[in-house]
């Protein structure tokens, strides 16, 4: 009797363990049609949205001023083309916010398609508008110490495509800054003693600005940039922190903290001095992405770019990474063009976002992916030139073709 129990449970153990096994296969099976659909659908959306990404950015030629021997020029755009623009960017945005809610892992395709949202936000060149209204950049910094820095920031926005750059720099910085460049408009205010209300009263006019290049870290010119990152915000104007300006945010996070606009430029250095000042411990330099999410996070979700031989990008959601080609170059300065780039492009993207065009990718990241990608392409290209002894000014001359590149072709 014993022996014919015995009998039944193995039998029955065995036909237990046979069903689990079937059972189990079944669902490895099901699990791998699941991802190849996962898969097929990423793909077809990547294609989809680089298709119209590459159809939305082919615009209509700007009407140049006409001359004798010039072929006519291209009609205006119209209303029907405007309208086939804003739907195009509209499919792409509604692609990209599909193509991230499946969580894709693929940084090719990741980075592809941010640059294809980056395009989105330009905006186009046309006869119809006036000086002043692609942008106007302020940068406050430039000091006795650093007159470079605010030139190179300064410059950089004008070239990207801002239409007016201002530097606000203390008294002795001013005629140097002046004297590398017309193009530039200075204010020698930052040390006067009301530099606050000098520097406010332009605040209207100003679409972005960028705080920090060659600021220095004299305690009058911090408190200074301070109160100007407050009225800024105040004023939802978006602001780009660099350099010394991460200084102060490192005494004082809470000067910029959960501020949506606000976007942080760290070079590893000023990073970790970030990090142990939020959490009070030395930071596990093995893992960079936990590190920006962490301190995204810590700063209210910030926007926060962890520059580097790849730039992380977060803003406490997930990390993007950019790693369009540069060079081995690392001459001073290159951070200074990504501020000055990245102002004009956080006006542009903010704008964009306001018209409903940028949905699915916080218009902060969209802008620092764009200013990121548009550094190391100009790097890239100056180094294809001059190699070793490639300089920042080298760089700043690539801004138009390495824009027209990424973004115009
Ligand atoms: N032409 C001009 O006018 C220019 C002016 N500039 C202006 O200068 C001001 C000060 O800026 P800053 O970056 O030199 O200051 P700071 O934070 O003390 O760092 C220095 C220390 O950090 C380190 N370090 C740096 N990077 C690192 C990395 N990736 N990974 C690891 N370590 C790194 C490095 O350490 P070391 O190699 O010496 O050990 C170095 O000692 C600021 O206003 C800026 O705008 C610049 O824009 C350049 C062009
Ligand atoms: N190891 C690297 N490889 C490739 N590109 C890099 C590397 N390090 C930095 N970069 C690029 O150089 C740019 C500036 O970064 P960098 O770390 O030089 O900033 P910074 O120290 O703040 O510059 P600055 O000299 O203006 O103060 C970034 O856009 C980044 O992409």
């Amino acid at each position: 009797m014993s022996k014919l129990m015995e009998q039944f449970l193995e039998q029955s153990a065995q036909a237990e363990d046979g069903f689990y096994r079937m059972e189990e296969q079944r669902l490895q099976a099901e699990d791998r049609r699941r991802e190849a659909e996962h898969a097929r659908e990423l793909h077809m959306l990547q294609m989809l949205g680089q298709m119209f990404a590459s159809i939305s950015s082919s615009r209509p030629g700007s009407a140049a001023t006409p001359c004798k021997t010039a072929p006519p020029p291209p009609p205006p755009p119209t209303a029907s083309i405007t309208a086939q623009r804003k739907t195009l960017t509209l499919v792409i945005s509604a692609v990209l916010e599909r193509y991230y809610a499946l969580g894709s892992t693929s940084h090719k395709g990741m980075e592809d398609d941010i640059l294809s949202l980056v395009k989105t936000i330009i905006p186009p060149l046309t006869s119809k508008k006036h000086k002043g209204q692609d942008g106007r950049i302020g940068i406050i910094g430039g000091c006795q110490d650093y007159t470079g820095a605010p030139y190179f920031a300064a410059i950089s926005a004008l070239k990207v495509g801002a239409d007016l750059s201002h530097v606000f720099c203390t008294k002795d910085a001013a005629t140097v800054i002046k004297s590398y460049s017309p193009e530039l408009i200075v204010h020698p205010v930052l040390d006067s003693p009301n530099a606050v209300e000098e520097i406010e009263k332009w605040l209207p006019r100003l679409h972005g600005l960028v705080v920090g290049p060659g600021l220095g870290r004299d305690d009058f010119l911090l408190k200074t940039a301070k109160e100007v990152i407050e009225r800024s915000k105040a004023r939802d104007i978006p602001i780009v922190i660099d350099a010394d300006g991460l200084w102060l945010v490192t005494q004082q996070p809470s000067v910029i903290q959960g501020y949506q606009k606000g976007i942080l430029t760290p070079n590893f250095m000023e990073f970790t001095r970030l990090y142990e000042a939020l959490h009070h411990e030395p930071m596990d330099s093995s893992d960079h992405q936990r590190g920006v999410l962490q301190v995204s996070a810590a700063m209210g979700n910030l926007t926060l770019v962890l520059k580097g031989e790849q730039d992380l990008i977060t803003d406490g959601s997930r990390v993007f990474s950019c790693s369009v080609e540069g060079s081995g170059r690392r001459c001073g300065g290159q951070g200074d063009l990504l501020s000055g780039s990245m102002g004009v492009l956080a006006h542009w993207a903010h704008t964009a976002s306001t018209a409903g065009t940028v949905r699915s990718v916080n218009p902060s990241v969209v802008a620092a992916f764009g200013a990121c990608s548009l550094t190391r392409q100009c790097n890239s290209q100056a180094f294809q030139q001059h190699g070793r002894s490639t300089t920042t000014s080298d760089m700043i001359q690539e801004i138009g073709s390495a824009f027209k590149k990424l973004f115009e072709s």
